[in-house]
């Protein structure tokens, strides 16, 4: 990931920073050691709050423009337009500024309305109590005693409608309604207090028979898991990877993790939430800014109580800087603790050791800390660079108030400076698959970023044992494959062997990741996908103990051993052959049931076509490949209950 986009001012500010810092002055700043000196040093030269004119906007909020939507949405709702209407009502909500408690609560009972005509009771029901907790006017509370009975009515939860329709009867002698209207509705309740004891009775009947034959509930997913035989090991080439010790089957949930930390793209701050990534159609927004909302009142409250706090009126400009994502997550990654947090972890933080940072939890900076960040191959430019965005992150620090003394300041912008380095490699790009409608297959889109503390200690190989999805913010972590006792359990970074050739994926893992990948389909050098020919089979040697060659016969054998034309021994393709006559039948019945949109089978079919490819004798990977995708996106609509799929419409 880049630290900035070429459209932002900051690229223009960057590049007249290094023209006007001198040659003896650079140098000075390359010879530095620490990130807290390096960040002194740059923050030192020019304030950039003053050069750049930054300060904190609220510009979304305002009470003429909320008032036209919430003429709007009344409009639409007249017209019985309630999709429509709630849209405005949404929008109304959004550029309501803080202060107008009454206008707020009059927009959140109006978009209950709307939320009841659209039989979206259980969010009615809140918004109703959002509008009460707003201080919603007296005379009109019979609107919302009422509209929570119908709500309940909708539910079917008779006792709760019986109730809040005997709430309302109070509720109308505050009203000021003309006589006959009033009575009207005094008419309307008193009917349903006298019908709804009998359904009640009749419910209460067939609930105790429900209960005797309910199944049981699956059981929810937890929030952080890690496979048993999972373990992370240590080479000097190859830093920490993870590995197992047990044999995983194909389709196994190896690793499900909540992010350390999690930025949305400013494109979806607006169709998600900020704090827990799903997905929003009825908002819970900021009181003071209209750039992000929120699922529920918990997510809103744990934002303006952490990272919100500080970011809130910063982020347009943050957005329009052109800063990266990552440089994004390096702010988060402060905003969301306290200074007095950071403080307290100064002295320990560079004597860490993966003992004691493995037994942390997810949300422990100590955790990340000790990712890697290639300190040791950045050149002076790249140090420059992130440094200057480091001050321009601590300016949104200064500016929203996250510092109660400038003592800290230096060290902090340190901490600034290295989370933008060790994000660059550890980062996962968040995705969601959006589908067209119900038969498309889906496709996964970028909506933000996040570090998984656990997942970032994985290793690359082009041809990956595991694939990774998102529920929300948290990650799953799946098996595409067998993976035998004793091997790596590798990811993706990018580059697959099917798609990309050996060239194009070394050079872009050096120059992204700062390595030479030799995966087997490195070593072997595999041939891509669209360069394979079906009338070849391939099977590996396994006749030298080092040979990875891989042996190429005509699909048309008849000859079972064949001769290797490196190692000179013998590979005996009978068992292999076996085994592909029965892959290709279960692949061609997993396909179907792929297509007939019988996921759940089809899956079934893809894991047992999975166990039938043998690691003695590599398979033609072109079948093994279509399997492994085909297996991925049937587990992706299968997986429905595990991830949010999102229609257009
Ligand atoms: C996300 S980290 C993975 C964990 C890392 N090995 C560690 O020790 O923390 C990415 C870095 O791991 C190393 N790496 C990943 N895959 C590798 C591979 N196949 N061979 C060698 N090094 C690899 C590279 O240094 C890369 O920048």
């Amino acid at each position: 990931m880049e630290t900035y986009k070429k459209d932002g001012f900051f690229q223009k500010y960057c590049e007249n920073m290094r023209k006007n810092i001198g040659q003896n002055e650079f140098n000075d700043f390359a010879q530095l050691e620490s990130d807290e000196k390096r960040f002194e040093f740059i923050n030192a030269l020019k304030s950039i709050v003053t050069e750049l004119k930054l300060a904190r906007e609220f510009k979304g909020k305002n009470l003429e423009r909320s008032l036209e939507f919430k003429n709007l949405g009344n409009k639409a709702f007249q017209k019985e337009s309630w999709t429509e209407a709630l849209a405005h009502y949404n929008l109304c909500y959004l550029a309501t500024p803080e202060g107008n408690e009454a206008e707020r609560a009059i927009i959140l009972a109006n978009r209950s309305a709307a939320l009841y005509h659209l039989e979206k009771y259980d969010q009615a029901l809140k918004d109703i109590q959002r509008a009460i907790d707003h201080n919603y006017p007296k005379d009109l509370m019979y609107k919302l005693t009422e509209r929570k009975a119908r709500c309940y009515l909708g539910k079917k939860d008779h006792v709760k409608a019986l109730q809040c329709f005997k709430d309302t009867l109070p509720a109308l002698d505050e009203c000021k309604l003309p006589l006959e209207r009033r009575q009207k509705l005094e008419r309307d309740a008193q009917i349903m207090i006298k019908l709804l004891p009998k359904n009640i009775e009749a419910e209460a009947k067939l609930a105790k028979s429900k209960k005797a034959t309910a199944a049981p509930k699956n059981p929810p997913h937890p929030d952080h898991y890690v496979e048993k035989g999972l373990y992370f090991d240590y080479s000097q080439d190859e830093g920490r990877f993870a590995k197992t010790n047990t044999d995983l089957k194909p389709n196994t949930i190896i690793l499900l993790e909540k992010p350390h930390v999690s930025v949305l793209l400013e494109e979806y701050s607006l169709s998600h939430c900020s704090t827990c990534f799903k997905r929003v159609t009825i908002p819970v927004c900021c009181p003071k800014c209209s750039d992000v909302i929120f699922c529920s009142e918990a997510c809103e409250k744990k934002a303006n109580s952490s990272y919100h706090r500080y970011e809130c009126g910063f982020l347009p400009i943050f957005w329009k800087s052109g800063a990266s994502i990552t440089c994004h997550m390096a702010l988060r990654m402060i905003t969301q603790k306290t200074e007095e947090y950071f403080v307290g972890l100064r002295y320990e933080l560079d004597g860490l050791t993966s003992e004691v940072t493995d037994k942390l939890n997810n949300d422990d900076y100590r955790k990340v800390y000790k990712l890697v960040t290639h300190e040791d191959k950045r050149s002076p430019e790249d140090y420059f660079q992130r440094t200057l965005m480091a001050t321009l992150l601590n300016a949104c620090l200064s500016l929203g108030g996250y510092y109660k003394s400038k003592e800290s300041e230096s060290f902090i912008g340190g901490l600034l400076l290295h989370n933008l380095q060790f994000l660059q490699y550890n980062a996962h790009e968040i995705s969601e698959l959006q589908r067209e409608n119900e038969r498309d297959i889906g496709k996964s889109t970028f909506i933000g970023g996040g570090l998984y503390p656990t997942l970032a200690l994985f290793n690359h190989s082009c041809e990956p044992g595991v694939t990774r999805y998102y529920r929300g913010n948290s990650v799953c972590v799946r098996t595409v494959k067998g993976i035998p006792a004793g091997s790596m359990v590798a990811e993706n970074y990018g580059p697959l062997f099917t798609q990309v050739s050996r060239e194009e994926r070394r050079s872009t893992l050096l120059n992204q990741y700062k390595f030479t990948c030799n995966c087997r389909a490195c070593a072997g050098d595999w041939l891509k996908f669209a360069d394979m020919d079906s009338n070849v089979l391939r099977f590996k040697c396994d006749g030298g103990k080092n040979c990875s060659n891989v042996l190429e016969i005509p699909a048309e054998i008849n000859e079972f051993m064949v001769q290797c034309t490196e190692c000179g021994e013998h590979t005996n393709i009978m068992k292999g052959l076996k085994s592909l006559q029965d892959t290709d039948m279960l692949f061609k019945s997993a396909t179907k049931l792929h297509e007939a949109g019988e996921y759940e089978f089809a899956l079934k079919k893809y894991v047992e076509m999975m166990n039938t490819l043998d690691e003695v004798l590599v398979p033609p990977y072109r079948d093994y490949h279509l399997c492994q995708q085909g297996l991925r996106s049937c587990m992706l609509e299968f997986g429905n209950r595990f991830i949010r799929m999102v229609s257009k419409k």
